[in-house]
């Protein structure tokens, strides 16, 4: 069963780059719910686009579906007859234990969950794309790459649901609502040395994006509207519609 996060607290001498691997896999319930502000109200809120956004005969993608928590809320509120979601991430960790959590209930609407690389599957026929705290962990080369091949798989009126970390121009601001997150990490029972560490494993694998630069990137690749629907701190989720 899923464990309490430890994984930064005791010191580590040489700290290697943040991998979804068995250990914070078996963890990742309380990492993320504890690390990540709105994390909850989040994927409630993807439940509730997906059941209007969500086609009859249509795809449903959940890109970096990590345990399934998206998918699960989706699937609770999907009413339309035919439709088909499909998860996919590449930790052969996660992915064991999403089939384990997406078997344990029953529902009309079937899942795939599929062991890949989001950068090398197609993407069909889609109507919602979830890519929740994903993006940020592909090399900023590859973005424009994944966002475009999702923007060809929509159709026309899908919806991209894009949540993330932030950064932010203004340094003041920057440092402030980091300083909130790391209040916020401190609240729900993390270390000074937990956060430190946890800090640096994740600097050279997780490079955020400003808001500036994402809604730039929809425009370009032809979205027709885009805007952040939820923001707590340096974390927050927009929606892309084509
Ligand atoms: N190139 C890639 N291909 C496939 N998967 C990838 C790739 N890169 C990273 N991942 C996967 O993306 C997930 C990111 S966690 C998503 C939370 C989930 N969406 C949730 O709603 O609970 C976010 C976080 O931990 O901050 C991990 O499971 C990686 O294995
Ligand atoms: O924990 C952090 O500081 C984060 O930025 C969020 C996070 C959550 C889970 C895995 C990697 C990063």
């Amino acid at each position: 069963m899923a464990g309490h996060d430890n994984i930064f607290a005791a010191p580590i001498d040489k700290i290697g780059d943040f991998t979804f691997d068995e250990r914070v896999a078996e963890v990742f319930p309380d990492m993320i719910q504890r690390s990540v502000p709105g994390y909850s109200n989040i994927i409630s809120a993807i439940g509730m686009l997906a059941e209007r956004f969500a086609k009859p005969h249509s795809k449903v993608y959940d890109l970096g579906c990590s345990l399934g928590a998206a998918t699960l809320s989706m699937r609770r509120h999907i009413q339309q007859e035919g439709c088909e979601i499909i998860a996919v991430d590449n930790s052969s960790a996660m992915v064991e234990r999403c089939r384990l959590h997406i078997n344990a209930y029953r529902s009309d609407t079937p899942v795939q969950v599929v062991e890949a690389d989001i950068r090398d599957i197609e993407i069909n026929d889609a109507s919602v794309v979830v890519l929740n705290f994903t993006l940020q962990f592909l090399a900023p080369d590859d973005r424009q790459t994944l966002l475009e091949k999702i923007y060809a798989g929509l159709r026309p009126g899908g919806i991209l649901i894009l949540s993330e970390k932030y950064i932010f121009d203004d340094e003041r601001a920057h440092e402030l609502l980091i300083d909130l997150h790391h209040d916020f990490k401190r609240a729900n029972g993390y270390s000074e040395l937990e956060i430190s560490q946890k800090r640096s494993a994740i600097e050279n694998v997780m490079l955020p994006d400003s808001i500036d630069t994402h809604k730039q990137r929809f425009e370009k690749i032809g979205f027709t509207s885009s805007e952040v629907w939820f923001q707590c701190f340096n974390f927050g989720s927009m929606f892309a519609i084509k």
